[in-house]
């Protein structure tokens, strides 16, 4: 495909994508062009009552009546205008609300692992940024356009009926800018779109640099940062100079284009009043209708090209589409699934792995036909060298990632049957890196339980220890929480207390690698035990107190499921677990029970 003709399909492409943006505001787009058509038609009336007036004046009858029309078409011109642009204010809004709202749908719809993928700050920037180009390009632009084209045209109609003469040098200076709009644009909608990944890349690389403060500045790597961010500044720059110097010709070709047009018109029109050919009025109407061209033609060049920066921007906003949705559940799940669990004996398997490969998009398989199954009550530990798909288990168990061969079972019932939200209902995980979420303490704690009531939250911040420090502080539980504002085993404890506060059936619990303080080591040991007693508990295992602790131990080594057993019997059975005990550098037996605080090596 050449081109010319590949950048016209990309432009109807994008052009559709924009109107797909607009479509649910048609009817108001509709009446606003209505309102812009008649405001505009009072314009294309206005010189010929002026010239009512003027041929009113040489035959010397009132003026009463043609000067009454002139207000009259004045005043329903203005009332007709500004009602159009309350309506375009109000539907430009709306879109840009909508087209947010649908993108942010997306993404907390869409499966982890692709959204994670892509850097925060550049999904950010199509919120907050792309979206903004919307504003003037769905309302404003587009109407201005065919307006103005409208405009144009009735203009020159209207000017042929005048004199014929006069309105072949107006469409010379009409046909020049037309071919200069058509031939400048596309390469304003890319410079445009540039801008915008540009602008996306900065966001993207800010975004890092602030969550990694701490990192940079002990690299002292502020001053590589700067530079960094600064050359992505420097490009978006670059290219919106690259459009706006387009723009400006643009502007500046139609302006004198129009500008020519009312020199030839005067020029060729005093020659024609001279002559006899046509008379001052008419002239003077003629004239009124080509000054009448400048608002349009210049209107229109400025609405093209914020019309390419929407086209841009619906690109951009458009590409979130490509992130993939979490799939729903196929097929009818039984009805009361937390029933179902409750009647499970002790020792049924309640999560089941059957066969499971699975991998990361098109990267390799990390498991290979893992058959693992974990019981109803208990705490099952996962110890393992590090890669050996321990983390992948869990995502696979919460539905971050999908099996491509065999299939996950909750409570004997196919994960596909009951969809990721119904699974997760039964689930309640703590990751490792506990991040808190937006909001104040209490916010963090109702999470995932948001009906918990003020007396299990004080008890559950008793089991996990926060309850004086949450208390000594003086908005107490409304405190306002960022993740710099507490310690790693704080975070860990308040990650833990929201966990419990769901009161899943199942505690999928990531251990932190870091050496965590007594308080956190012992209130994360007894809730363990306690939940371990009601339901069941998968941890990540990372010290060998954890190790010590569980009911069942399985190392997993590449993929696959190497042993599983108890402790002391996995001493005996088991080369890896040996070595990766040994790894913590304490003797098994007796000493390792004094050495539960350590962490397990990965
Ligand atoms: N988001 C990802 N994209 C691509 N590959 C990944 C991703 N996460 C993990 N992997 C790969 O999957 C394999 C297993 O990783 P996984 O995190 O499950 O191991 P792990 O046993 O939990 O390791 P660790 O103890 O170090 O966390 C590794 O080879 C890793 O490179």
């Amino acid at each position: 495909m050449d081109d010319s003709l590949s950048s016209r399909v990309d432009l109807r492409r994008r052009a559709a994508l924009l109107w797909g943006l607009a479509r649910p505001n048609r009817n108001v787009l509709l009446a606003a062009l209505a309102l812009a058509l008649g405001s505009s038609a009072t314009g294309l009336v206005a010189p010929l009552a002026t010239r009512s007036v003027l041929d009113t004046l040489d035959r010397g009858d009132s003026l009463v009546r043609p000067v009454l029309l002139l207000v009259a078409l004045l005043v329903t011109g203005a009332v007709l205008g500004r009602a159009q642009w309350a309506l375009l204010g109000r539907v430009a809004e709306r879109v840009v609300h909508d087209a947010r709202t649908t993108m942010v749908r997306r993404y907390l719809r869409a499966q982890v692992f692709p959204l994670l993928a892509r850097p925060a700050g550049d999904l950010v920037t199509r919120v907050t940024s792309d979206s903004v180009l919307l504003r003037q390009a769905v309302s404003t632009s587009v109407i201005t356009l065919v307006n103005g084209v409208v405009l144009v045209v009735g203009s020159l109609v209207l000017m042929a009926v005048l004199d014929l003469v006069l309105v072949l040098a107006t469409l010379v200076a009409v046909v020049v800018v037309v071919a200069l709009f058509t031939s400048l644009l596309p390469g304003i909608a890319r410079a445009r779109e540039r801008s915008q990944s540009s602008l996306g890349a900065l966001g993207a690389e800010l975004e890092g640099t602030l969550r990694a403060v701490r990192t940079v500045k002990a690299a002292r790597a502020e001053g590589r940062q700067l530079a960094r961010l600064t050359e992505h500044s420097e490009r978006a720059c670059a290219q919106s100079m690259v459009a706006v110097r387009r723009e400006s010709t643009v502007w500046a070709v139609s302006w004198a284009g129009v500008q020519a047009a009312i020199i030839a018109v005067l020029a060729l029109g005093a020659w024609r009043v001279s002559g006899g050919a046509m008379t001052v009025p008419t002239l003077i109407a003629f004239l009124l209708y080509t000054f009448g061209l400048l608002d349009p033609i210049v209107g229109m060049s400025t609405s093209l090209s914020t019309l390419q920066a929407g086209l841009a921007a619906a690109a951009r906003i458009h590409e979130i589409d490509t992130l993939e949705a979490e799939p729903e559940a196929r097929g009818s799940a039984p009805g009361d699934l937390a029933g179902r669990i409750a009647a499970l004996p002790a020792h049924a398997p309640l999560v089941e792995l059957r066969g499971v490969t699975a991998g990361y998009g098109t990267g390799p398989e990390v498991l290979r036909g893992l058959d693992l199954a974990v019981p109803r009550r208990g705490h099952v530990a996962l110890v393992g060298p590090s890669g050996a798909g321990k983390t992948t288990v869990f995502s696979l168990m919460l539905g971050f990632v999908l099996p491509s061969a065999g299939e996950l079972r909750l409570a004997d019932v196919p994960y596909t049957r009951l969809g990721t939200d119904e699974v997760r209902r039964h689930l309640a995980y703590v990751e490792q890196e506990t991040p808190v979420v937006p909001g104040t303490i209490r916010d963090n704690l109702l999470f995932v339980n948001p009906d918990a009531d003020e007396a299990e939250v004080a008890a559950v911040l008793e089991r996990v220890r926060l309850a004086d420090a949450v208390a000594a502080l003086p908005k107490g539980l409304d405190t306002p929480l960022r993740d710099s504002s507490l310690s790693g085993g704080q975070r860990q404890r308040v990650a833990l207390a929201r966990a419990l506060l769901a009161d899943a059936e199942v505690l999928l619990l990531d251990e932190a690698t870091a050496q965590l303080d007594g308080l956190t080591e012992a209130a994360i040991q007894e809730a363990v035990r306690e939940q371990a007693r009601r339901g069941l508990v998968v941890t990540i295992a990372h010290r060998l107190s954890t190790v010590l602790d569980a009911d069942e131990i399985v190392v997993m080594e590449a993929g696959r499921v190497a042993a599983r057993g108890t402790h002391t019997g996995l001493l005996r059975t088991s080369a890896l677990y040996r070595a990766l005990v040994a790894a913590l550098k304490i003797e098994t037996g007796d000493t390792a029970a004094t050495a539960g605080a350590a962490p397990l090596q990965r």
